[in-house]
C-alpha cells in the first residue's frame, strides 16, 4: 500500500511524520484510515534510516477525534471485531522499536486521546484539548484506552476521565502526566523538531531495548483489550449504543435511559 488517501507519510532527516489527513472530520479515523496508519507504521518501524516517528493530525483544529461517527452504523466501516482495527493500531504504536511522539495540535478526543496515551511521548500546543467521550456516544475503549491511561495518569484520574467525559486543557494534561511538554501553537513544530534531533543522537538499539522494557510491564493490557473489543462488538449491537451515535450525529443529548434494556448498569 502506498497511495494513501487518509494519511500523509513523509520522512525528513530520519524522522517519519505520519499525519491523519481528514481535517473536515476533525481527523476522525475510519477503517481505511486505521489500515493506512498501520501500513505507514510498519514502514517506519523496519526502515533503519528512521529513528523517530511523529504522529499528528492535519490543520489546527484536531489531532484526532477517534472513530468517525458518520461511518458508524452499529459498527464501523472497516475490518475486525468492531469494524476498526484499533487494537492492532494501538499495539503497533507500542511495537515500533523506536520512539513515537504524538504532536498534539488540537482536539485529542476519544480514540485520539487513546493514541496519545499509547505514544511514547506527547508534545502539545497550548490550544490542544484532551478527553474521552465514549460513555457519551455509546462506546468505550476497554484496553489501552482505560488500563494504560490509568498507568499514565493514575487510577482516580483515569476513572474521572472516562466516567465524566470532561475536556482537559493542555496545561491540565501536562499536570496529570498525559503529555511531556506544552508550547504555544506557533512553536509546536520547532519543539517537536528539537526532541527528534535529541533522540536521533542516541543509540537506536538502546532506545529499542528501553522501549520494549517499558512495554513489558503493561503488555498484559493487550489481552484485556482483546476481551474488551469482543464485548464492545456486542455493545455496538444494542439500542443504547445506537442512541449515543444517533445523538452525536443529530447534535442532541443522548437519552440512554429511555432506550432498550440490553445493556448493563441501568
Ligand atoms: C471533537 C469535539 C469535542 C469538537 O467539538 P466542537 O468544537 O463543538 O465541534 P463539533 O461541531 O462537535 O465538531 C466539528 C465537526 O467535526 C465533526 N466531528 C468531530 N468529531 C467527529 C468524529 N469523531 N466523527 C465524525 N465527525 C466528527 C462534527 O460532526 C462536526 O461536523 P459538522 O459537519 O460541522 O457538523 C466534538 O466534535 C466531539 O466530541 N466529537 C466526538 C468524537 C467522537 O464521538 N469520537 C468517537 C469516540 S468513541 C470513543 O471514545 C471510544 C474510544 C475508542 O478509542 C474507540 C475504541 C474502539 C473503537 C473505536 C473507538 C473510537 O474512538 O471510536
Amino acid at each position: 500500500m502506498s497511495d494513501y488517501t487518509d494519511i500523509l507519510f513523509e520522512v525528513t532527516a530520519g524522522v517519519a511524520r505520519i499525519t491523519i489527513n481528514r481535517p473536515e472530520k476533525y481527523n476522525a479515523f475510519r477503517g481505511k484510515t486505521c489500515d493506512e496508519l498501520i501500513d505507514a507504521l510498519h514502514k517506519a518501524a523496519w526502515d533503519r534510516s528512521i529513528g523517530v516517528v511523529v504522529l499528528t493530525g492535519s490543520g489546527d483544529k484536531a489531532f484526532c477525534t477517534g472513530g468517525d461517527q458518520s461511518a458508524h452504523d452499529g459498527g464501523y466501516d472497516g475490518r475486525g471485531l468492531i469494524g476498526l482495527p484499533v487494537e492492532e493500531l494501538q499495539g503497533l504504536i507500542r511495537e515500533v522499536p523506536k520512539p513515537v511522539i504524538a504532536r498534539v495540535n488540537g482536539y485529542a478526543i476519544g480514540g485520539g486521546n487513546v493514541l496519545v496515551t499509547c505514544c511514547d511521548l506527547a508534545i502539545a500546543s497550548e490550544t490542544a484539548q484532551f478527553g474521552q467521550v465514549g460513555p457519551k456516544v455509546g462506546s468505550v475503549d476497554p484496553g489501552f484506552g482505560t488500563a494504560l491511561l490509568a498507568r499514565v495518569v493514575g487510577e482516580k484520574k483515569a476513572r474521572e476521565i472516562w466516567f465524566l467525559c470532561r475536556r482537559y486543557t493542555a496545561q491540565q494534561a501536562l499536570a496529570m502526566g498525559l503529555v511531556n511538554a506544552v508550547v504555544p501553537a506557533a512553536e509546536l513544530d520547532a519543539e517537536v523538531d528539537r526532541w527528534c534531533e535529541e533522540i536521533m543522537a542516541m543509540s537506536p538499539t538502546a532506545l529499542a531495548i528501553a522501549k520494549r522494557s517499558f512495554n513489558a510491564d503493561s503488555d498484559s493490557i493487550r489481552g484485556i483489550g482483546g476481551l474488551g473489543m469482543q464485548a464492545l462488538s456486542l455493545y455496538y449491537g444494542t439500542a443504547e449504543s445506537h442512541e449515543g451515535v444517533a445523538a452525536f450525529l443529530e447534535k442532541r443529548k443522548p437519552r440512554f435511559r429511555d432506550v432498550g434494556k440490553e445493556g448493563e448498569g441501568k
